[in-house]
């Protein structure tokens, strides 16, 4: 499934319409008539439904949707907001397809101000106000309508998007629809995935409106769903003739004598997640602490410094050129040990190399060195660390998670994956995956570490480095999905209960 922009959406339907030869009217009717089916599917026949309709094509929709309710016998009122001689093109040919159909709608403008409140006795209000084409905040009567939608204690369902919410920002510029349920049209837009819009769309699906894939191959938006189907279809199986080799030999690099945990979080995650051997690099002094809660991983000892890694590591040879992965960041420390460190990492690491944490923090002094790498170089930030590396605020990387991934992948031609509530994984050529998986209770230090062990173990097994790097960040929200579900409260995970859930749900993707 292809998520879009406001703008690919509607060159999508233009191609479809100009090049392809579909008409409007047929797209609109295909569109409004999907919808209507998901509609009559959630809601019950004794249902008092109110359709409220707009001035544009999101409102040519609702002009089916309510033909295709009452020609099955649902008891319908509905509102056209707009003067009737404001709805043009597609919108007005279906209007005028329901009126020849025998129905009659309300007025809006012509109602008297004590009219203007949603009906105490509808149950359902379909939103069919606005769709992409909104622009800024709800203008009259729109955002009295939309304010008297909200204060109903209606089951509200919105059309492609809630009337209001912009199809390409997070931001929500005053009024907007508060969906109990959204049927998006076909794809999904960029705000289903960024906060707080996110929110306003209540449970969401995408409903088929036959739109040909020659015009998303025309567009190419290049974004894309990663959710449990995919998992299913690319998850590797383990194959009986094979040995501990088979999955890698890797190597997890972190820790200091304060951050003890974080290498013992990555490391018994990339065990439990399939790696065949892995050597845990740590500095010294914080050695035996990390060792005696790792009985299944050989260990490397760095040099250290005040607990750090020092920076005799650069001249030390650690046969880094042996891994078939490597990963580097957790608990490491910020010093100028770990810059030398992670220099060393991206010039003799031959295979995939993966960077978070503070192996993040320290790659930003070392200059433009980074963005010649052979191998693939896998990047773990989340958004605090994305703004570290790019300069931006993390207000300003939330706000175009989309784009500024996009582009900071393609100009360090690297994989990004940037952390938060919709996780996108980013190529080096720019295709997106967003993560449908995962709930707040993977706010909690520790668990991006036990998610960097995880990505160590795929990279190596997987021989589709995205595919990897999605499943993984799809199976760790997962894990704590089922923490949620059926174990524990959001509240109570912690990173470790993480990995303890790591069999169960690798279970469920193979035994689904
Ligand atoms: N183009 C197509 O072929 C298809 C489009 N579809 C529907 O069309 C929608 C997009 O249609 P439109 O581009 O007409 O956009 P809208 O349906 O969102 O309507 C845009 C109109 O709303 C008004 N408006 C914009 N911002 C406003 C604001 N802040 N306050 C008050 N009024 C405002 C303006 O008059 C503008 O022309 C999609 O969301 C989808 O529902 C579907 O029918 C499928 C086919
Ligand atoms: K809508």
């Amino acid at each position: 499934m292809q998520v879009v922009t406001g703008e690919e959406m509607g060159r999508i339907d233009r191609f479809t319409i100009e090049e392809i030869g579909l008409k409007e009217e047929v797209l609109m009717e295909s569109a409004g008539r999907a919808a209507a089916n998901k509609i009559m599917e959630s809601i019950s026949p004794s249902d008092n439904v109110g359709i409220l309709i707009g001035t544009g094509n999101n409102g040519g929709d609702g002009f089916v949707i309510a033909r295709c309710l009452l020609d099955a016998g649902f008891k319908v009122d509905v509102w056209l907001i707009p003067p009737e001689s404001k709805v043009k093109g597609a919108a007005l040919y279906h209007l005028n397809v329901f009126k020849n159909s025998g129905y009659t709608f309300a007025d809006y403008s012509s109602f008297k101000s004590d009219e203007k409140e949603v009906p105490g006795q509808w149950d359902v209000i379909v939103d069919t106000l606005l769709g992409t084409g909104v622009q800024g905040s709800l203008r009259e009567p729109y955002h009295a309508i939309v304010q008297s939608i909200n204060q109903s204690s209606c089951k509200v369902i919105s059309v492609d998007i809630p009337s209001g919410v912009p199809a390409n920002k997070g931001e929500v510029e005053g009024e907007a629809v508060k969906a109990s349920v959204t049927f998006i049209l076909q794809s999904p837009k960029l705000s289903a995935f960024l906060a707080p819009a996110d929110e306003y769309y209540g449970k969401w699906e995408c409903v088929d409106i036959g739109l040909p894939i020659r015009a998303y191959h025309a567009v190419k938006p290049d974004r894309y769903l990663w959710s449990r189907e995919q998992v299913s279809a690319s998850f590797p199986a383990r194959n009986k003739h094979t040995h501990k080799g088979s999955y890698g030999k890797g190597l997890l690099a972190g820790g200091s004598i304060h951050m003890t945990g974080a290498p013992v979080l990555a490391a018994t995650s990339a065990l439990r997640s399939g790696a065949g051997l892995l050597t845990t690099a740590v500095p010294e002094e914080a050695l035996s602490t990390v060792a005696s809660q790792v009985a299944e991983s050989t260990f490397l000892p760095l040099p250290s410094k005040e607990g750090e890694v020092s920076e005799e590591v650069g001249t030390l040879d650690l046969s880094l050129s042996n891994y078939d992965g490597v990963a580097a960041g957790p608990g490491l420390g910020r010093n100028e040990g770990t810059r030398t460190f992670v220099q060393k990492l991206l010039n003799e690491v031959k295979g995939p190399l993966v960077l978070d944490a503070d192996a993040l923090f320290v790659l930003k002094e070392l200059g433009e060195e980074w963005r010649k790498r052979d191998f693939p170089l896998i990047l773990t930030p989340h958004p605090g660390e994305l703004a570290h590396l790019t300069g931006l605020s993390p207000a300003e990387v939330n706000r175009q998670r989309f784009s500024i991934s996009r582009s900071f992948a393609a100009q360090h031609g690297c994989y990004l994956i940037l952390k938060g509530p919709h996780t996108i994984v980013t190529t080096p050529e720019g295709r997106q995956y967003v993560n449908d998986s995962g709930n707040p209770s993977l706010a909690k230090g520790g668990t991006g570490d036990v998610l960097t062990g995880m990505i160590l173990s795929f990279v190596m097994s997987h021989s589709a480095i995205q595919e990897a790097l999605s499943n993984a960040v799809f199976l760790h929200g997962k894990a704590a999905d089922m923490l949620v579900d059926d174990v524990s409260s959001p509240h109570s995970v912690v990173a470790g209960d993480v990995v303890q859930q790591l069999p169960l749900t690798f279970r469920s993707i193979l035994h689904s």
